[in-house]
């Protein structure tokens, strides 16, 4: 069993909530990796950061989305910064992997001050310009669809997506 559809993007994009729109619109089972992690490390994100450091929740997620990509049959979210890892990247070759794309100004609007980001707790908007820049073409390499999520409604999003896996 796979995922019907990957969703990925950086933090702000809407996975989450896209996610479980299009999950509920579909009548399918939604999971965000960054809940599977917590789940198994037991403690909130930024707690594992703080407690393990950024290398530990790494881990967790190479282990949790690996699973996740073998398993899960419905539609699954990644944390933003899941493709950095070459072999999460490579395993994502195999599935429908749909890139919400998100400008620097939106992406800010949307995760305001971090929202229990640790990575945008400091510099937020030079963070997430990182971020964006050293991403991008990660994002670009593993998408079989992008969608552009700027300035538009995640209800009108959702629908689209739904849409091209139905
Ligand atoms: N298209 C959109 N327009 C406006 N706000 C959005 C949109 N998509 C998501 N949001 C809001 O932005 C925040 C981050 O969304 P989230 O789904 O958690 O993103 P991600 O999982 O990609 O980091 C949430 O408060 C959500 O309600
Ligand atoms: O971009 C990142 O590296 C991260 C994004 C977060 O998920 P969202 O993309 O859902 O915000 C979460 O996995 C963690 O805070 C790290
Ligand atoms: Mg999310």
């Amino acid at each position: 069993m796979a995922p019907v559809a990957v969703l990925v993007g950086p933090p702000g994009a809407g996975k989450t909530t896209i996610g479980e729109a299009v999950a509920a619109a579909l009548g399918l089972t939604f999971v965000d990796t960054d809940a599977l992690i917590e789940a198994r490390a037991g403690k909130p994100i930024p707690d594992i950061f703080i407690d393990e450091g950024e290398p530990v929740f790494r881990a967790l997620e190479r282990e949790v989305v690996a699973e996740a990509l073998t398993s899960f049959p419905g539609v699954l979210a990644l944390g933003g910064g899941a493709i950095l890892d070459e072999a999460t990247r490579k395993l994502l070759h195999d599935h429908t992997v749909v890139f919400l794309s998100v400008e620097l100004s939106d992406a800010i609007k949307r995760v305001g001050l971090g929202g229990g980001r640790p990575l945008l707790a400091m510099n937020p908007r030079a963070t997430m310009k990182y971020l964006l820049e050293q991403r991008r073409p990660l994002y670009t390499e593993i998408a079989t669809h992008t969608i552009t999520t700027d300035a538009r409604d995640p209800a009108e999003i959702a629908a689209e997506v739904a849409t091209l896996l139905r």
